[in-house]
């Protein structure tokens, strides 16, 4: 086999304060996040969300430091996976490919061109698919590569989930069992999984997968940490205005406690390395709804990061994927009838019908955001908690 490459996939995010402006402007314009029915739109549209959310997003960030550690984070993880391919006689070069911040996708796809890469293996770092995340990777690489013909000769391969893993599986339940380990009444802990949300139409209209692999993925991960815990999943940080995934944890976490539950462990499930939403949302907002609503233990587990085990299936899964026949960035994006894939079909049209509620209503509510803010120096955003 000539020289293989791996190209992990990821968000990105702000390193320093000066940089959450221009992130959140690069997610904003971004039509899987928010597809609007007149493209001309999107750029005013990210640009307006972008300066008006940046100081809340700024603050935030302050409270972990003042910057996102996925860059670093996922990095370690590149090199931990790379030392563990060479020891099991793969030779393989890893790449970083964030959608909104730096290193971008479109550098990764320079230095695998420089590299001369034969062989590329495309494996987001999301465990499941949703449009939102490993869709907007995707459907840009197949941009980038419409655009420059001469990535043809690069025998690419996708894996487009990979929830279902063994070894990620077992490295989920090990963290879960340690943390529950450290309670003085283990099988009392109430388990709480909190996955990220996304808007509801993306789901029911949209075809988005997400919502039913997370449901899967967190049945499988109780069946193997085999353990006789009561369990809820919870999806967390939404943004704007319109319905996303419920339970919301914000309101989740207080019904269990008006039960009678007094230890809680929130386990992240949608993402395999700390971020903002753990170490902020989780650590910080939700454990102290926690606490005021009556939880006497609030317990966490840490993200993957570089788990030995994890880092085990994530090689496991480039081997098999090198070894397999290849699934193209072409299939997972139009798949034929007979596939059974992501329906793109639904989803073009989902995420237009999708579209023209978040076009109606943010820009509408955008707008006059703008026009009701320069007047009073306070919006309605504030009131839907856009901002
Ligand atoms: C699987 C994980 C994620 C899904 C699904 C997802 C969907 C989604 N996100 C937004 C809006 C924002 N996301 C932001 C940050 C952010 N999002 C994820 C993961 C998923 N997003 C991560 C890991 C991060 C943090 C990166 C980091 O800095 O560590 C932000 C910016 C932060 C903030 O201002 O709150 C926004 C905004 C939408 C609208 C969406 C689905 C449509
Ligand atoms: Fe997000
Ligand atoms: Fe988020």
């Amino acid at each position: 086999m000539g020289k293989v490459g791996v190209l992990l996939l990821n968000l990105g995010g702000p390193e320093k304060p000066e940089d959450v402006r221009p992130f959140l402007y690069n997610l904003f314009s971004d039509p899987e996040i928010i597809r609007l029915r007149f493209s001309w739109m999107q750029s005013p549209l990210a640009w307006f969300i972008a300066t008006t959310r940046a100081k809340k997003s700024q603050e935030n960030y302050k409270q972990i430091g003042g910057g996102s550690p996925l860059r670093y984070i996922t990095e370690t993880q590149a090199q931990a996976l790379q030392a563990h391919l060479q020891q099991k006689g793969t030779d393989a070069k890893i790449y970083i490919g964030m959608r909104y911040w730096h290193p971008f996708t479109e550098e990764a796809i320079d230095r695998i061109k420089r590299d001369g890469i034969e062989h590329l293996v495309i494996l987001p770092l999301y465990p499941h698919f949703s449009i939102s995340t490993s869709g907007s990777s995707f459907r840009l690489l197949e941009k980038i590569w419409q655009e420059d013909p001469s990535l043809n000769r690069i025998e690419h391969t996708v894996i487009p989930s990979w929830y279902k893993e063994p070894k990620y599986l077992q490295a989920m339940a090990q963290l879960i069992a340690e943390e529950l380990d450290k309670s003085a009444n283990p099988d009392k802990v109430h388990i709480f999984f909190s996955a990220h949300g996304v808007p509801l139409s993306y789901v029911t209209e949209g075809g988005d997968p997400y919502q039913k692999e997370i449901v899967d993925c967190t049945a499988l991960i109780m069946e193997t940490l085999n353990r006789p815990n009561p369990h809820t999943l919870a999806y967390q940080s939404r943004v704007g205005p319109v319905e996303w995934l419920q339970p919301y944890t914000e309101e989740a976490i207080p019904e269990l406690a008006a039960q009678g539950v007094k230890d809680l462990l929130v386990v992240p499930i949608s993402f395999v390395s700390e971020h903002i939403e753990t170490l902020q949302e989780i650590d910080i907002e939700y454990r102290e709804i926690a606490e005021e609503s009556g939880i006497e233990n609030f317990y966490r587990v840490p993200a993957l990061n570089t788990h030995p085990v994890f880092i085990d299936s994530l090689a496991t899964l480039v081997e098999d994927a090198l070894k397999s026949p290849s699934v193209q960035l072409s299939e997972v994006m139009h798949p034929e009838k007979t596939v059974k894939m992501y329906p793109q079909e639904r989803w073009e049209w989902g995420m237009t019908t999708a579209a023209e509620v978040w076009n109606g209503r943010l820009a509408m509510i955008g707008f006059l955001a703008l026009l009701i803010e320069l007047i009073s120096g306070q919006g309605p955003l504030h009131f839907v908690g856009l901002l």
